[in-house]
This record gives C-alpha cells, sequence and structure tokens, in this order.
C-alpha cells in the first residue's frame, strides 16, 4: 500500500548545520494499517510524514503509495489521496468559510463525481449525516464561519475534512496535543471510529504512549532519524509503558529524554 525505501532527508546540505533528520529508513505499510509513531524530539517523525506528504524533496530513496511513485510528487498533488491533520486546530480548516463550504471542498476530493460540485440538497444532506457522527451538534451550523468554533470543534471537523474522501492515507501529526484533555479524548475517540469505520491506513505521530500502545495495530518507535522498533499486531498487544520505555534504552544507550513524552505517561 504504502512502500519506502531507503527514504533520507537532510537539512543544510553542504553546511555546517547539515543534519539528516531522516536516515535510509524503509517501511512497508499495509492497506488499513494504523500506525502510532513514539519517538524523542527530534527523532524524525514529522519529517518522515512530511516527506511521505510532499513537503519537500528528499535526498535519496523513494515512495510508493497504492502503486505510484510519489517521491517527487508536491504536497499540493499528494494532497489529493493523502488526509492530513496537524497539531494546531487552526491549520487545517479555512476560518473566513462556512462549516458546510470547508466540508464541501474537502468532499470535492472524493471519487464520487456526483458529490463534487456544489451545496446542493442532497450534499448538504450527507455532510449532516457525516458532521452528526462527531456528535457535536455541528450538522445544525452548517452556515456558521469556522472562526466562530472553538479549538475542539474546529479539531474535529479537520478530522473529518481528513477523512471524508476516503484518502488512501492519513497522517496525523500530534493531532490531539494542544487540545484540553477531555476534547483530546474526544477526538482519540472518533480519529479511531473514522480510521477502523473506513479502513484508512494511517500513521499516526503522539508523545503520548498510552495512546500510542492502545492505538492503531503497530507501533513504531524512531530515534536519529531510523526506525529503531517496529512492533506489530500481536506483540504490540503485550506492550506496556515500562516496557516500551524500557526497549527505548536499550536502542538509545540511554534514559528517555522527551519531557512531553514522559510527562504524558
Ligand atoms: N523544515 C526544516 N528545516 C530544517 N530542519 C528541520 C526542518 N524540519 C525538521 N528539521 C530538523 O530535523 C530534525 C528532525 O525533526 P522532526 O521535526 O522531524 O523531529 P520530531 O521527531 O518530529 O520531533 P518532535 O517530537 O520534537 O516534534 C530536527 O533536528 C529538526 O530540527
Amino acid at each position: 500500500m504504502l512502500e519506502i525505501s531507503n527514504l533520507t532527508k537532510i537539512f543544510y546540505k553542504g553546511t555546517p548545520n547539515e543534519n539528516t533528520a531522516v536516515k535510509n529508513i524503509s517501511l512497508d505499510v499495509k492497506n488499513g494499517d494504523f500506525i502510532t509513531i513514539v519517538g524523542s524530539n527530534g527523532a524524525g517523525k514529522s519529517t518522515l510524514l512530511n516527506s511521505i506528504a510532499g513537503v519537500f524533496p528528499v535526498d535519496k530513496g523513494r515512495i510508493i503509495l497504492d502503486n505510484k511513485d510519489i517521491t517527487k510528487k508536491c504536497e499540493y498533488k499528494c494532497a489529493k489521496n493523502i488526509g492530513r491533520v496537524f497539531q494546531n486546530p487552526l491549520a487545517g480548516t479555512s476560518p473566513e468559510m462556512t462549516i458546510e463550504e470547508n466540508l464541501s471542498l474537502a468532499i470535492s476530493k472524493t471519487k464520487n463525481l456526483s458529490l463534487r460540485w456544489g451545496l446542493s440538497k442532497s450534499k448538504r444532506k450527507i455532510m449532516r449525516e457525516h458532521l452528526e457522527k462527531i456528535d457535536l451538534g455541528l450538522e445544525k451550523r452548517l452556515t456558521t464561519k469556522v472562526k466562530l468554533l472553538s479549538g475542539g470543534q474546529r479539531q474535529a471537523l479537520t478530522l473529518l475534512m481528513a477523512t471524508v474522501a476516503n484518502p488512501d492515507l492519513l497522517l496525523l501529526d500530534e493531532h490531539t496535543a494542544a487540545l484540553d484533555p477531555a476534547t483530546a479524548i474526544k477526538i482519540k475517540n472518533l480519529t479511531a471510529e473514522l480510521v477502523n469505520d473506513n479502513n484508512i491506513t494511517t500513521l499516526m505521530i503522539t508523545h503520548n504512549m498510552e495512546d500510542a500502545i492502545k492505538l492503531g495495530n503497530r507501533l513504531i518507535m524512531m530515534d536519529g532519524g531510523e526506525i529503531i522498533y517496529d512492533i506489530k499486531a500481536e506483540e504490540k498487544g503485550k506492550l506496556t509503558i515500562e516496557k516500551l520505555m524500557k526497549m527505548f534504552e536499550v536502542k538509545h544507550g540511554g534514559k528517555f529524554t522527551n519531557d512531553r513524552m514522559l510527562l504524558s505517561v
């Protein structure tokens, strides 16, 4: 489904600040995999996701999504098949546009041609049905401007927009980290529901070890630009936070240094 081979991303190449953020990473992601990604600060997690999403050119390697080579595809083109949600709840929606206009744009990426254009009655009905699923009463506020929503409401809408067109791949970069604890739980549950119901292949960066263990069917740990652990199905089911920390220390050769990660234990 997603095949990454020998991926390398170097920032400030050829300068004294040269920094290899992703080092020769290979990863084979199966259709429907829900992979959580953990690792210390600067481990290369966001760089890996940004490389897949075409944010910048990579220095080496290949990225194949659904049998298509997307290694050199720009961010705009990748966005047609890849849904993304970021940490900042203000990032994924257009504030001056209404809920229905935002959602309509997201639906316009769908392969279902009859749903693509305009704000027809049937499209509104479908939008309301989608919004009902997130259970925040937004289905009654279709014409409200998005800038009037709370951070949590906006992040839920962003998540819905990122999944509504059934993307080939969903990339989540600490998408609940900026929310209050109660809202974060809601968004995490919504994530699991949307991903599982639609069988969306997903990579999710989190600093919360508990979430990393609980959510998804596979866990990847990164350190120094490399994948140091790739823990699958059954083995993942037996993981504990303590085990995971110990494993990190064994490979890293030192204590865990990520304050945010430790705080969320
Ligand atoms: N756009 C960029 N330009 C230059 N350097 C960058 C850029 N993005 C990331 N880096 C550097 O690449 C390295 C990996 O950063 P990255 O953001 O991928 O780590 P991360 O694992 O996501 O960390 P965190 O958990 O702190 O968000 C870091 O040294 C970072 O400073």
